[in-house]
């Protein structure tokens, strides 16, 4: 059968259609460019009329009168002045004009360059959307971004993606880890490193939300933060990762930021921490954070692998039962800690059994801060000696009951040296400093949410207590007060931080705090807690 000749009016005629459709534009635009003024006035005069509807509405009635007698005298007197109509008028045009001004003109859509980057970052997830047999594909080469990414994106002002929507075929498996990695790594390197990215994947409805963050604040410095006992804040993260919010002095303002808040004591499911990072991360700044907090409520015992003295400032304090650097030391006061876990142990047993109450000698919370305990095993080892961190078996396993909290932070390179209790017990773990995400899974046990970046301040990481989600860190500054490079106001900001009690030299004769005593115990004291409750604050050198 011949086929049938298309009417006219769609073969031959298409060319004078689209001249006439140009023809109609170019009259449209120059009518909208000689009617501009008219159309802002007359939206200008909408809007003043909007708004004097709007003040009427909101006078009392009983004072409705004043206001139209008022209305009707400057009426009068605008009607007798010489020009009086004429300058009102003028006014009147005046501000409608200025009223009526588009302000921001709407953005229709990407101009030239988003739309060459939106072009691209559609050709560069064209492999990972697309199979060979699909007959209808949303992602092919020189395919329509418009149909994959839809309306939903916003650029900077360098033009670099900061939100974007996929949408990917139902086909992509969206469950697998490898799959997803490999499609945020696509989007990531396209949109400009050096940002950090978030990436929600829904599965329901086949999208992908690529968000860039901004980076979290690096203000918040060592304060009293409002919490709870029982309560300890980490650090700052990002408002929608946490439910709550507390007040902080940041800079010359308070404001309210989104806390970390990681629970210790016997009925938490993360009774223990375990910090990595790089070294000048910052984790020694976050145990000096955890220290001070600490204090408020309980005692501490501090040992540092490192032996750079960075806790020198704690020592002889109220409530720091040792600052120890030292193999010796260190080994005398972790051994004092297990046994002063079981005295507390068998001390709240007894008081269940008798039916008492927990005695008072065993509430106030004990701290063990364990700074690169590595470089003491490594020394203990070369000594022949015991691994400190093998007395950290008791409190590790039984400290939750006992109100005994162990913090351990270690050096990435580190990581291996730490006993299997150490790792198995230290449910809450944050990461600090620059780190791959390989590096941030072994740590947190899943891989960070966001793409981590090459260049962040110290004390910014990831922080994940027991199997929660992962949630951006930014510690607060808590420098060292006794470096030079601490200014005086920070200084005496954490300084300010410690409870009552100078520092040992300006201290007569030290004294352990009560709670720390074992003369409460019925038991003998042993010699080593002996020793330690004569000298509370060894350092050796
Ligand atoms: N949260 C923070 N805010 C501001 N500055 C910080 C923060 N954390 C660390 N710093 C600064 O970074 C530097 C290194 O910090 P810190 O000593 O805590 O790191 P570290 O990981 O313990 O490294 P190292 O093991 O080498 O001592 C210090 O100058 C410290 O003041």
């Amino acid at each position: 059968m011949d086929r049938r000749p298309l009417p006219r009016i769609l073969s031959s005629g298409s060319a004078s259609i689209t001249r006439s459709r140009e023809i109609a534009r170019t009259a449209a635009d120059n009518a909208t460019d000689v009617l501009h003024p008219l159309i802002t006035v007359t939206r200008g005069l909408r809007l003043l009329a909007g708004a004097g509807r709007q003040r009427w509405a909101a006078t009392p009635r009983d004072r409705r009168g004043h206001v139209l007698f008022l209305v009707a005298a400057c009426v009068l007197v605008v009607a007798l002045i010489p020009y009086g109509p004429l300058l009102a008028l003028i006014t009147v045009m005046g501000a409608a004009a200025w009223r009526g001004r588009a302000r921001n003109p709407a953005k229709t859509g990407p101009d030239e360059t988003e739309t060459a980057r939106l072009q691209a970052l559609y050709e560069a997830l064209v492999p990972h959307f697309s199979v060979s047999d699909d007959p209808s594909p949303l992602f092919s080469h020189g395919g329509d971004w418009e149909k994959a990414f839809g309306t939903s994106f916003a650029f900077d002002a360098d033009g670099r993606p900061t939100r974007l929507q996929v949408n990917y075929p139902a086909y992509f498996d969206d469950g697998d880890p490898a799959s997803r990695a490999r499609v945020e790594q696509v989007l990531h390197a396209k949109s400009g490193r050096n940002r950090e990215y978030h990436f929600s994947w829904d599965e329901e409805s086949n999208h992908l939300l690529m968000t860039v963050l901004a980076a979290l604040p690096t203000t918040i410095a060592a304060q009293r933060f409002v919490t709870a006992p029982g309560e300890t804040v980490l650090g700052f993260t990002d408002a929608d990762a946490v439910p709550r919010t507390v007040p902080v002095q940041d800079g010359d303002g308070t404001r309210d930021a989104s806390p970390v808040i990681w629970r210790t004591g016997a009925r938490s499911a993360e009774p223990h921490l375990l910090i990595a990072g790089h070294p000048g991360s910052g984790t020694t700044t976050l145990m000096r954070s955890l220290a001070l907090q600490a204090l408020q409520h309980g005692d501490i015992l501090v040992v540092e692998g490192g032996g750079t003295g960075e806790y020198g400032f704690l020592t002889g304090r109220d409530g720091v039962l040792a600052v120890e650097c030292g193999l010796g030391g260190a080994l005398a006061t972790l051994e004092w800690a297990a046994h002063e876990t079981e005295r507390r142990l068998i001390a709240a047993n007894r008081a269940r059994q008798a039916g008492h109450p927990e005695p008072e000698d065993i509430k106030r919370p004990l701290w063990i801060l364990l700074d690169r305990p590595s470089a003491l095993g490594h020394l203990a080892a070369a000594d022949g000696r015991q691994d400190p961190q093998e007395l950290l078996q008791v409190p590790l396993r039984h400290g939750r009951a006992a109100g005994v909290t162990v913090v351990v932070a270690d050096q990435f390179d580190s990581l291996d040296a730490l006993t299997e209790t150490v790792r198995t017990h230290t449910r809450a773990r944050a990461v600090l400093g620059p780190a791959d995400r390989d590096q941030v899974e072994a740590v947190l046990g899943v891989q960070p949410h966001t793409t981590p970046v090459t260049e962040v301040p110290p004390g910014r990481g990831y922080a994940r207590l027991g199997n929660g989600p992962v949630m951006r860190l930014q510690v607060p500054s808590t420098p060292d007060p006794h470096d030079d490079a601490t200014s005086e106001a920070q200084r005496q900001a954490v300084l300010g931080l410690l409870p009552g009690g100078g520092p040992a030299e300006e201290r007569a004769a030290p004294e352990a705090s009560p709670e720390a005593a074992p003369e409460t115990v019925d038991e003998p004291v042993p010699e080593h807690l002996d020793r330690l409750v004569k000298t509370p604050a060894v350092a050796e050198g």
